[in-house]
């Protein structure tokens, strides 16, 4: 629907198509409404990542999921796997799902389910919000907490209460808007290293997001509102690579935490095994987190979590023209590990992590 947008400067809207009513947030949230289980699974998983930030709980954080999400169905049966494996490996692993909606592209691209769900170009964004909130509902009512990437800054609005951290990615940490988002968000929120592989914009990002900001957004009833926030303390770095090579390693983990020290930030850092620290190679996620595991077995205490790009089926597929074409549980944007693949890897960092806690307990009882 194009409204009427009348203007004194001729041809002022030549270049706006339309303007379609969304429904508020209010309504939204009013539509598909909170179950106790999902407050609760929201409430622990924020509290797990805090607690793992501030050095209380020294389980690894993981954060995996799909590259994007395109279908619930098959998200849903993901979910239902790793609910599983979150429960088998939970004495040093906190596993948190990636659900990720909305997709930055670095030029043109499907730009995810809230934007356009039904992967046609017709873009109901509506539609995509509605099947969003159902799907993140449906996650945390499983008891699986949720990790998103926040992308628009109204959409935070309908579904951030559903989030138990949320990542702002390579191509947004340096924006102002997105900074000034994060400083209000109630979950941690993880700034990627841009995609040139540096990470002060990123340390930068976490500074700003960490004090208060005033600024323009929408209030829950959809009206314009200026949002005055406290400041995120929670905000933290995610290492993901760059455009020419990795940042996982131990001397460029060393280095970006003393550029947060000196900006007198936490040392705490996520490493993406994926993207830029992987070459966009998805089998070498398990190189980069064999790596990190090794780290932390020589005593890093400031890798806090990893992110993994996983889904049911290994790989990726571009969208086909006839969508009945699209093969089930496989990635439509970055090529992702396989079920089996990431079964197989969650439980050899367990049982690496489980060998050196039981050292640890060892040691502790022979000095004792
Ligand atoms: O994680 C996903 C992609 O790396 C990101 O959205 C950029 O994708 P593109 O370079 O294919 O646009
Ligand atoms: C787009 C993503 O990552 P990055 O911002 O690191 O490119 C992502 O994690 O989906």
């Amino acid at each position: 629907m194009k409204r009427d947008l009348p203007s004194a400067v001729e041809g002022h809207h030549a270049h706006l198509a339309a303007i379609d009513p969304m429904p508020s947030p209010v309504e939204l949230r009013a539509a598909l409404p909170f179950s106790d289980m999902a407050a609760r699974t929201v409430a622990a998983g924020r509290r797990a990542i805090r607690d793992r930030l501030d050095g209380r709980d020294p389980r690894l954080l993981v954060i995996v999921g799909p590259c994007s999400l395109h279908d619930p169905v098959a998200g849903l049966e993901y979910a239902r796997r790793l609910r599983r494996l979150a429960d088998e490996v939970s004495e040093t692993l906190c596993l948190v799902m990636r659900v990720y909606f909305e997709k930055p592209r670095t030029s043109t691209g499907w730009k995810g389910l809230i934007n356009d769900p039904g992967m046609d170009d017709s873009f109901r964004i509506a539609d995509g919000m509605h099947l969003a909130r159902r799907f993140l509902l449906d996650i945390n009512e499983l008891g699986l907490p949720v990790a998103s990437e926040a992308l628009d800054p109204i959409s935070p609005q309908y579904l951030a209460e559903l989030l138990s951290w949320v990542a702002i990615g390579a191509r947004t940490t340096e924006s102002q808007t997105h900074r000034e988002m994060s400083s209000g968000l109630a979950m941690p929120v993880g700034f990627k290293n841009g995609t040139d592989g540096g990470t002060q914009t990123a340390v930068n990002a976490i500074l700003s997001a960490s004090h208060p900001h005033a600024f323009l957004g929408v209030d829950p009833s959809g009206r314009a509102a200026v949002l005055r926030t406290r400041g995120n303390p929670y905000s933290h770095l995610v290492l993901r690579g760059g455009s020419d090579r990795p940042n996982y390693d131990s001397v460029s983990v060393a280095l970006a935490g003393k550029a947060l020290q000196k900006a007198g930030l936490a040392n705490n850092i996520i490493i993406d095994c994926s993207h830029g620290n992987s070459y966009k190679n998805h089998a070498l996620q398990g190189t980069v987190l064999r790596d990190v595991l090794q780290q932390l077995g020589h005593g890093n205490q400031s890798i806090a979590g990893v992110m993994l790009e996983s889904f049911l089926e290994d790989g990726n597929q571009a969208i086909p023209t006839d969508l009945s074409q699209l093969r089930y549980g496989c990635s439509v944007t970055d090529a992702c590990l396989g079920w089996s693949a990431t079964e197989a890897l969650l439980r050899e960092a367990h049982a690496t992590l489980l060998a050196g806690k039981n050292a640890e307990k060892g040691r502790q009882t022979l000095s004792a």
